[in-house]
Order: C-alpha cells, then structure tokens, then sequence
C-alpha cells in the first residue's frame, strides 16, 4: 500500500466522520448527500484493495455486520438504576422538599425529557467503542455492540483517547417508526405497536444490518467516570459530552425548584406532541454531584432523580377501530 493511499484512505475516514456528525449529531449537514456518497465509495473501493489499513471509527462498520448466533451476556460493573417515579405536583413537592432536606446548600435542579425508548450503555477505552449493552435488568445486559455500531449519532471514535462509559437512551425517531411501519405494511408484515417496541426489536436483532437500516438514534444522560476528569453537576457534564460529541437534548433545562418544575411539566406536556420522538415524561435530577452522592439511592433507584410521568391518554378512537357501517 502507499503512503498516498494509506494518508487518502485516513483522510477519507476522517472527513465523512466529520460530515456524519454534522448531519445526525448538530443536524447541520454541510455537503449533499451526493458528494458524501462519492467520497464514501472511494472509501470503500480503498477498504477492499487494502482491508488490513479499515480504520476501526470507518463509517462502513455503519452498515452493520453478518448476524450473530445470540446476544452475549454483560455485567454493569455500575448497576444501571431506574427511576423512582411521580405523577402529580404533589409527589414533586415530595421529591423537592426531601432533596432540600438531606443536601447541604441551595439545591438546584437539572430537568431532562424522558425519552420514551431502551436505556444503553456505551463503553470507550481509549476514546474507542468497545462494547454496547441493554440496560437488562440493571445488573445484566445483553451486548449490542455490532448493532450501536449502526446508529449514526454514536461516535465510534471521540476526539481525546478516554476510558468512559456514557449511558442513555436509544430511540426511533417518529418519522423512522412511521416510514418502517409504512414499509411493513406494504410487505404484508405486521406493524410495530409504537415506536419504543420498535427500537427495542431493531436494537437486540442478530443481524446488525437490520438495525442498521431502521435509523434509530440516542441521546445520552448520564456516565460513569473518573472524579480526575473534573466533572462537578450533571449540568456540566451534558455540556461535556456534548463537546465530545455525544447526542445530547436540546431540551434540558436547569430548574430552581418545584415552580419552574411544574412550568417545565405544563410546556412540554403541550409541546410533546410536536417533538420528533416519544416522550412519556420529564426527569428531574440534582444538578450537583456531591449532593446527589448526599442522597445516595436505593437498591433500585437514585435519591436525587424522579420521573415525573405524563398521566396515560386515553388511547385516541384510531380511524381503523371505527365502525363505518
Ligand atoms: N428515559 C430518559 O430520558 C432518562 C432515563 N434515565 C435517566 O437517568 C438515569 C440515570 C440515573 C437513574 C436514571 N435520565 C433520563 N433522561
């Protein structure tokens, strides 16, 4: 192989990674998908003259890989929590007033959409994906690795060589759920009941390049990592991770008490609809990591986070359940 190839074929990489992520990450695409199209076929013209030199961030791993006998098994080193929940003013007052009591100073707030999909794990070492996890339950997670490798907005590779896990949610987007469902349909298979059952059923396929064309996407929320990286409030490490590349929501806001709580819950439950994924609530968190470490959490859930849930529709009449005749 050449210096000239080896250096085109890095370059390549680089700059349809750089191109990726200005289109699924800050939804800003800076070239037509034509031209990313061409640069990507010499890409992968270079992979299969020279497939010794495929760098492991190459966005061909984006296709998905031959399929796999089963999930393999993986234990949280950090068990995955869930959520403690509530569903009404008064339990948030609950959560407020027991924050406030058990924390030393003012105690600020972090509100976060709930995003309606399957919790993740994502672990980089050496700033590479390493391994990909369903939360499971909490303890034990299946491996999903092949099939992260897919989602667009999940960098393979970041720009500093760390040690991290990033946990989040994985998700399909509205307009991914209906086209699938479209397409189903027209193929005489069965639809898929609403977009969580979707990404859960794209996401654990054995077969990656099946997830690979369900366009599903993630937004992260929470790590475990290393206090030397300086990290101080989950307000401050969304911005981190943000700088890092990760997928995180424009949503996010930073909450004083249980008044700006309770505006946050009346917007988004009238904007919820008009958002391009499911939510089916809103999480709010102790902003500061050494008063959620005050707070500590229970064998199943933090002290220092509550879902506050939406109250269930009543399901809309849909238009094929009504009789006609
Ligand atoms: N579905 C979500 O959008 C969501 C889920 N979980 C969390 O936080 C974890 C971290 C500590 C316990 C729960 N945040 C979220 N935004």
């Amino acid at each position: 192989m050449s210096k000239a190839d080896l250096r085109r074929l890095v370059d390549l990489t680089d700059q349809l990674n750089q191109y990726a992520y200005q289109y699924y990450v800050l939804d800003q695409p800076t070239i037509t998908d034509a031209e990313y199209d061409q640069l990507y076929q010499e890409l992968l013209a270079l992979e299969a003259q020279y497939p010794d030199y495929v760098q492991a961030d190459s966005p061909s791993h984006r296709v998905g890989m031959l399929a796999q006998s089963g999930l393999e098994k993986v234990t949280h080193e950090t068990p995955m929590l869930s959520l403690a929940n509530a569903f009404n003013q008064e339990d948030l007052a609950r959560f407020v007033a027991s924050s406030q009591a058990a924390s030393e100073g003012p105690v600020t707030y972090v509100g976060e959409l709930k995003i309606d999909g399957l919790s993740v794990s994502l672990r980089y070492q050496d700033g590479r994906l390493v391994q990909a996890a369903t939360r499971g339950d909490g303890q034990i997670g299946e491996d999903i690795t092949n099939n992260v490798r897919t989602i667009a907005s999940v960098p393979l590779k970041l720009p500093e060589p760390l040690d991290i896990e990033v946990r989040g949610e994985i998700f399909m987007p509205k307009a991914s759920f209906l086209a699938l469902n479209q397409a189903r349909e027209d193929q005489g298979l069965p639809t898929f009941a609403n977009p969580r059952n979707s990404a859960a059923g794209s996401i654990r396929q054995l077969d990656s390049r099946i997830t690979a064309q369900r366009k599903l996407d993630v937004f992260l929320y929470s790590g475990v990592f290393s206090p030397d990286l300086g990290l101080a409030s989950q307000s401050q490490m969304l911005a981190q991770f943000k700088e890092w590349g990760f997928h995180i929501n424009d949503q996010t806001r930073s909450l004083t008490g249980l008044a700006d709580m309770w505006d946050f819950v009346e917007e988004m439950t009238s904007q919820r609809h008009d958002l391009p994924y499911d939510i089916d609530g809103i999480v709010f968190k102790v902003d500061d990591f050494d008063q959620q470490a005050q707070l500590g959490h229970t064998v199943k859930a933090p002290r220092w986070a509550i879902a506050y849930k939406f109250p269930a529709e009543e399901q809309a009449t849909r238009i094929r359940d009504i009789e006609w005749t």
